[in-house]
């Protein structure tokens, strides 16, 4: 294969967005957004409170229907895409109901019913599943929890370990550390950056924390539209990109983790 072969596959476009625009009732929200978000890159989404950009993930994951302008997913136009188990999703807390009486446990293996298997029944392999998200996040001991007893950091690692259950090409989060201490964030941000790096993972990620956003994504963004802004980063340098062999097992994901704490001389905090 060759050099410019190997970058095409390696750099294909997950998610476009062409000219997309989006008015509530007769209030414009977003105007002709562009943006493309290739294979192992990790979007931070910044706007001012308002921008549109919670509007902007539904428009991706296909809760709302752009005015105008396409979407396309994994080279697929919107409308054709079936294939949602590659895409996990988790909305902005304060859209979750912390009352829902649900476990952990349900919370979690509720991230296999995609849409066109709302009502299927529950596999031993779909148990399994479950186990090694819960356990990928720490948070085996907690499955039998109410998901509302839980504090924020813990209750972000649940719809985490939702989202990863069907181990998603594609992980896409809205402000996923609102309202957790600063220690937690840090854990957090520590946990998706691996995930990032290690596990071949592709994220668009809305966040205020421009500080976590910089030092990661780096000092100015790579797009913009409107008032919304796309940092960037691929995980990798384009001259590695032959290089698969990037573990994408959420078995693993722990084990990794551990092992690079071990290395950094850090200690075991959740
Ligand atoms: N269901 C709705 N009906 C009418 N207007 C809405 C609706 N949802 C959002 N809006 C308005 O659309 C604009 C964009 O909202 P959106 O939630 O996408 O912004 P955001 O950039 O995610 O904001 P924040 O940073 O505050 O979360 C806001 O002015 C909001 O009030």
């Amino acid at each position: 294969m060759r050099a410019d072969q190997q970058q095409t596959v390696c750099h294909q476009n997950v998610i476009e967005l062409s000219n997309i625009s989006f008015s509530y009732q007769q209030k414009p929200v977003l105007e002709n957004v562009q943006f493309a978000l290739r294979e192992r890159d990790f979007v931070g989404l910044i706007g001012s409170n308002g921008a549109g950009k919670t509007t902007l993930l539904r428009i991706i994951v296909g809760l709302l229907k752009p005015d105008s302008g396409t979407v396309n997913l994994f080279g697929q136009p919107i409308g054709q895409f079936r294939d949602w188990n590659r895409i996990g999703y988790v909305p902005q807390k304060n859209a979750f109901n912390p009352l829902f009486p649900a476990t952990v446990r349900e919370v979690v293996m509720s991230g296999l019913y995609s849409r066109n298997k709302l009502f299927r029944r529950v596999t031993k392999a779909d148990g399994i599943k479950c186990d090694e998200a819960l356990h990928a996040m720490n948070i085996e001991d907690l499955a039998g929890k109410r998901i509302g007893q839980l504090s924020g950091g813990q209750q972000q690692r649940a719809f985490l370990a939702r989202a990863m259950i069907n181990n998603p090409a594609l992980l896409i989060l809205d402000e996923p550390t609102v309202g957790i201490d600063a220690e937690t964030q840090q854990d957090f941000f520590h946990l998706i950056k691996h995930m990032h790096q290690h596990h071949n993972i592709t994220f668009l990620m809305v966040s205020h924390d421009l500080d976590m956003i910089r030092s990661y994504l780096g000092e100015e963004p790579k797009g913009q539209s409107g008032k919304l802004k796309f940092y960037v980063k691929h995980s990798h340098e384009i001259e590695d990109c032959v290089e698969t062999n990037l573990t994408h097992s959420l078995k693993d994901l722990r084990h990794s983790m551990e092992r690079e704490k071990v290395g950094a001389g850090l200690g075991n905090h959740n």
